[in-house]
């Protein structure tokens, strides 16, 4: 079968990517009779990538499902379990996954590689560039890189506890064109369809209005696994949509779901909103917890405005406990402005806000620069 073959077998914006992330939501991985792995469905998809591989297009899985295959594997049957259990279940469950994993792209003769991130993980900029490295080798070794997060350590301020979220971050860490996210529903409605039996399905989204986030409701409660619901899948759309990467919402449950699209099963695509070229600033912009937050007076908050630094004279308190480094939300009248990467940490900053630049080495014995953060640092929002 030539190339251009197989490309027509899948929608435009993910045959024509370079490198697609797709999202495995638990309930697809976890076989609802007898809740262990199934590989019936993950064999459709694997063939689904192999056939995206021979077409040129490198792709990275982020796959949940841990959770629910340690849960059966420890006989945790509990409906609401406590963190240190959950963070057991995921444990125990991981390499179950990546067995299952392994055991259907082995019959396509593809390898893979597990990937666990922390939220931490991909908001420090040295880790994110570690893991970036790490990501970048293993697609072109041709291996499928599989992410989930690191449930042991992650507890709950450090977790995402979601997926979609970690996706877009991880789609964002490779230079993806394209994310999809593969859920038990065929995209975004205008309201949660399994309440709502008027809701209408929404093909494609030019930007993200507060409408469109009115619109998302929570996870499938029936289904009993999935945890963000739409309104984490809509935050991975705005964060991946930031770094030039279009986002797919799409129903999963076909053998070969990725196929399915081509023969006129329904999604929702979030169009990018901007070029991959401004790679840094996506990354600042797609923080999802800031570690901190400076608060700045009116003029500091116009000369923000019009392109300049964050001068610690402008600055009128500070609040959360952060490193030099750490990713910070900027804030005015209570309005967040901006986002940027802090030269000063919290504690210094507390000790130099509202002075000129020049006392700066004075007042901490040493001195970063004149700005707290620089203009090439920062993100208006
Ligand atoms: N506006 C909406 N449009 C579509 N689905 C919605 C909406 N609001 C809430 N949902 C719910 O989100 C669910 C998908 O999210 P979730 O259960 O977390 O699945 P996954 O495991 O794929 O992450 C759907 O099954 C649906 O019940
Ligand atoms: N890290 C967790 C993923 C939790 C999660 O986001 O689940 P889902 O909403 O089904 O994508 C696990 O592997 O169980």
């Amino acid at each position: 079968m030539t190339v251009a073959a197989i490309k027509s077998d899948f929608p435009a914006h993910i045959a024509q990517a370079k490198r697609v992330t797709l999202k495995v939501g638990s309930a697809l991985i976890v076989n609802p009779q007898t809740g262990a792995a199934n590989t019936l469905w993950m064999r459709g998809l694997a063939e689904d990538v192999a056939r995206l591989r021979r077409a040129g297009v490198e792709v990275m899985i982020v796959s949940s499902g841990a959770g629910a295959l340690g849960r059966r594997y420890l006989g945790l049957t509990t409906r609401q379990l406590p963190l240190d259990r959950k963070q057991a279940a995921a444990a125990a469950g991981q390499p179950i996954l990546m067995r299952a994993w392994d055991e259907v792209f082995s019959e396509h003769g593809i390898k893979v590689a597990q990937v666990l991130l922390t939220r931490e993980d991909t908001e420090r900029r040295r880790r994110w560039l570690n893991a970036r490295e790490t990501a970048d080798t293993l697609l072109k070794l041709g291996v499928v890189p599989i992410v989930n997060e690191n449930d042991t350590v992650a507890t709950e301020e450090i977790r995402y506890g979601d997926n979609d979220r970690l996706a877009a971050r991880a789609a964002m860490l490779v230079r993806s064109e394209a994310l999809v996210l593969l859920s038990d529903i065929d995209g975004l409605y205008t309201a949660d369809p399994r309440n709502n039996p008027s809701a209408e399905h929404i093909p494609i989204v030019d930007a993200i209005t507060p409408e469109i986030e009115g619109m998302a409701g929570g996870a499938n409660a029936a289904a009993g696994v999935g945890t963000g619901g739409m309104a984490t899948k809509i935050a991975a759309a705005r964060i991946a949509g930031a770094a030039g990467c279009s986002t797919t919402i799409m129903n999963g449950q076909a053998l070969r779901p990725l196929s399915a699209l081509s023969q006129g099963a329904r999604y929702t695509l979030f169009v990018a909103q901007a070029s991959s070229g401004a790679a840094y600033k996506a990354w600042i912009a797609g923080t999802v917890v800031p570690a901190g937050q400076i608060h700045i007076d009116a003029g500091a908050a116009r000369a923000l405005a019009s392109g300049k630094s964050l001068l610690p004279s402008g600055i009128s308190s500070v609040a959360g406990l952060f490193d030099k480094g750490d990713s910070v939300s900027i804030l005015h009248d209570g309005r967040e402005l901006a986002r940027g990467i802090a030269a000063y940490s919290s504690d210094d900053i507390a000790a130099i806000k509202g002075r000129a630049s020049r006392d700066i080495e004075g007042l901490l014995g040493y001195t970063s620069g004149d700005e707290v953060i620089h203009r090439d640092d920062m993100v208006m929002v």
